[in-house]
């Protein structure tokens, strides 16, 4: 038995080929999305996801606006930069590339940020009103996983899921989207000090895997038909190491691909939060 694939690029595809049609009637009334990014230093995977997002804009008519700055800059200078993108009308939504150096203040400058511009839906006043369960952009990776399953059928009502990985981005925040009634799911969040990690895995309907260890989920962690979404982009050898060991393919019901997974999904519904703060102004200035 193997897996039916949970397909992120396809997916991914057919949200940008709807964002491409609603950014041309933003168009038609003169108004142009536009996505920031803010970039410090030089890593090459931050670089590569950089450009990808950009790409990503051109595909569906999101104007880019980029803002690289040296691995040395200050908080002061970042924080400027923050700035000059809050006041900026042709910045609709803007992300600040994570990990920073580990000399800046990462919290103090996503706070800083206008929480109506937050493309990644980190702010805590976004992540705030997700808990209260009122309009905000969304986290992008959560959100992609909610919609990829949508996409595929996979029941979410009265299914237990298991995620694991506490971090903000991923881990924290699902257990907020899964949780609401539009959903319904019963989510256990698993961490480094959880004692039995297979005993939980084992009884889920769907595992997440977003811990960023590479083929930390294996076969014998998997009940049969079980949906698995691997979310780890840990580097081996050069190469894209998930954290879902390849044999969980012979057990699992679904699997996502890695990458062309969840990878595409967070991509499309980065560029979904920069054209709904859009629409967003148009409805609230006429
Ligand atoms: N403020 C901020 N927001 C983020 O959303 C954010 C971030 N910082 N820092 C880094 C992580 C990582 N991340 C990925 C997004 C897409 C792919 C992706 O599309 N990957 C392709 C493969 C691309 C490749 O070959 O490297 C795929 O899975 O098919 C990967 C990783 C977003 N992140």
């Amino acid at each position: 038995m193997s897996a039916q694939i949970l397909d992120g690029k396809a997916t991914a595809a057919k949200i940008k080929a709807d964002l491409t049609a609603r950014v041309a009637v933003l168009r038609e009334r003169g108004i142009v999305p536009g996505l920031g990014t803010v970039l410090v230093g030089d890593d090459p995977g931050s670089q590569i996801y950089v450009a990808g997002k950009h790409r990503d804009c051109a595909e569906v008519g999101i104007a880019s606006i980029r803002r690289d700055l040296p691995a040395t800059a200050t908080q002061a200078e970042v924080e400027a930069v923050v700035d000059e993108l809050n006041a900026a009308d042709e910045c609709t939504g803007y992300i600040v590339q994570l990990p920073l150096p580990r000399h800046l203040d990462t919290l103090a400058l996503i706070e800083r940020m206008d929480p109506e511009k937050d493309a990644d839906g980190l702010h805590p006043v976004n992540l705030g009103r997700l808990v209260h369960m009122v309009d905000a952009p969304l986290p992008c990776t959560p959100h992609g996983i909610v919609k990829l399953l949508q996409a595929y059928g996979v029941p979410l009502k009265g299914a237990e899921v298991v995620v694991v990985g506490r971090g903000i981005t991923v881990g924290r925040s699902l257990g907020l989207l899964l949780t609401r009634r539009s959903e319904n799911a019963t989510v256990t969040l698993c961490h480094t000090g959880t004692q039995d990690l297979a005993a939980h895995t084992r009884r889920a309907d769907i595992v997440v895997a977003a811990a960023g260890v590479p083929h930390l989920i294996t076969a014998s962690m998997v009940k049969p038909g079980a949906a698995v979404l691997d979310v780890g982009v840990s580097r081996v050898d050069g190469k894209i190491a998930g954290d879902v060991a390849p044999d969980v393919a012979d057990v699992a019901g679904f699997l996502t691909p890695n990458p062309g997974g969840v990878g595409p999904m967070t991509r499309a519904l980065l560029l979904a939060n920069v054209v709904e703060a859009a629409e967003k102004r148009v409805r609230e200035q006429g």
